[in-house]
């Protein structure tokens, strides 16, 4: 076993055995849930960043917390991969997947290594696709003037910066990150304005009953709310018209957003001036590596797995985590890494198994202005009922075409919620 903490500099690794892409929760899961079985069965662990092991989760929660991304970090990559006898072969990405031949091949993910215009490539027995998601950027969000909170390594370029002194920051997409990271930097005493196309917060998933009370609570706790608005521009201020306390800010320009698609008074356009720009605009993952391998893929959901045995329809191809999808749906949460690890691990070591029986995990909003819990699938659109209404709390059912609930929301105001 070795752990290498770069691309490997031979030209050829002939490792075998399990290799797995990706060391996000998902990769390390597995990691953990075949060593659970096998303490001999080689593993290679690839993956463009360091491999440290964090809990991602963590990332809409550390600003007001001050923990840095240090902080985090539960073990190191080259400390995990040790005490879990894995091969690490970090700052290295994996460009092409020959599925016939069971080889992969590998490049340098950092730029300044002298090996970077290098291939090597690898073999596989067994291969598991755990590679997540990655934040769409739109045209108007440049993504060298914009930040995300999808990994740790970049969340914690922004922590430093953040940790300066109080800044403003316009954060664009109140989805569940959106919303759980602008109340973070609030907490952590930072000027928040939150812009999202509809008129509140999580509007993609609950119906407008549910999102008017999460928008409130947003919105009193001082979270400056733009609900229908789309950015339409992020520049660097350069000019100084804007003021000379203002150059090198970014100007953040966003106008009414017409959902029929019609075109918007340019004259309503206006503009806000800010330190940082957060994109919180939804996930996508890259179909390259899939469809090289002849794993089926669709573009909105990700790499299609069959539910019970977490297998692609490409031989010796798994999927796990956010990169994947299940019955149809994308399912990018937490909860359910731990179960489909262990059916792959199973699926792998030839065990036998019941199955991955996938059952939509709970969704809890980490906000503390404002209790939302949600199970089953919930989506804005379709029949939701409302069981209880009172000042403090709401509860809807959605129900389907048989009448059967398929999705309940509960939403409630805290006694205390800055505690
Ligand atoms: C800010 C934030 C807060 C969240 N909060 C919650 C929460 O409260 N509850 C919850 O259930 N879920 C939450 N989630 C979602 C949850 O964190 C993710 O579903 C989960 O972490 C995804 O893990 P993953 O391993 O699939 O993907 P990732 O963490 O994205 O890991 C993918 C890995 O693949 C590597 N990789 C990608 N391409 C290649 C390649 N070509 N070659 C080599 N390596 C490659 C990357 O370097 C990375 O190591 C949150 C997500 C975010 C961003």
């Amino acid at each position: 076993m070795s752990t290498e903490t770069t691309f490997p500099s031979t030209m050829a690794t002939d490792a075998k055995g399990i290799v797995i892409i990706g060391a996000g929760l998902a990769g390390w899961h597995v990691i953990d849930a075949i060593r659970a079985k096998d303490k001999e069965v080689p593993i290679t662990l690839i993956t463009t960043d360091s491999g440290d092991r964090y809990h991602k989760p963590m990332l809409t929660m550390a600003i007001s917390q001050n923990k840095s991304a240090s902080d985090l970090v539960r073990a190191t990559g080259t400390d995990a991969a040790k005490a879990a006898q894995v091969t690490l072969l970090a700052n290295t990405q994996v460009t092409d997947i020959d599925a016939t031949t069971q080889q992969l091949q590998l490049v340098s993910a950092l730029r300044s290594d002298p090996v970077y215009t290098n291939y090597a490539t690898i073999s596989y027995d067994k291969l598991v696709l755990a590679m997540g998601a990655h934040p769409i950027f739109p045209k108007s969000l440049p993504e060298d003037l914009v930040w995300h909170v999808n990994h740790i390594e970049r969340f914690g370029q922004l922590q430093e910066k953040l940790a300066t002194g109080s800044q403003h920051v316009a954060i664009i997409g109140a989805g569940m990150v959106g919303t759980e990271i602008a109340e973070d930097l609030l907490k952590a005493g930072h000027e928040v304005t939150l812009i999202d196309l509809n008129d509140a917060p999580l509007s993609q998933m609950l119906p407008a009953k549910a999102t008017a009370r999460i928008a409130a609570a947003v919105k009193s706790q001082g979270i400056n709310f733009l609900g229908g608005y789309q950015v339409t521009d992020v520049i660097r201020s350069s000019d100084d018209n804007e003021g000379e306390n203002n150059i090198g800010k970014l100007q953040v320009s966003y106008e009414p957003f017409a959902s029929n698609g019609e075109d918007t008074d340019a004259q309503t356009s206006e503009i806000l001036l800010v330190d940082h720009v957060i994109a919180s605009t939804g996930l996508t993952v890259d179909g390259k590596l899939p469809t090289a391998a002849g794993v089926e893929f669709n573009r909105r959901t990700g790499i299609v797995v069959d539910a019970p045995t977490l297998r692609t329809n490409t031989d010796n191809i798994y999927a796990i985590g956010d990169c994947m999808s299940i019955n149809g749906v994308a399912c990018r949460y937490v909860a359910p890494l731990r179960a489909q690890a262990a059916t792959i691990a199973d699926d792998i070591l030839g065990l036998e198994h019941s199955g991955y029986d996938h059952k939509p995990p709970m969704i809890r909003l980490k906000n503390k202005a404002i209790s939302v819990m949600a199970t089953g699938v919930p989506q804005a659109a379709g029949n939701w009922q409302v069981t209880t209404e009172t000042d403090e709390e709401l509860i809807m059912n959605l129900l389907d075409d048989n009448d059967e609930v398929s999705a309940t929301v509960t939403i409630k105001v805290p006694a205390n919620p800055n505690a």
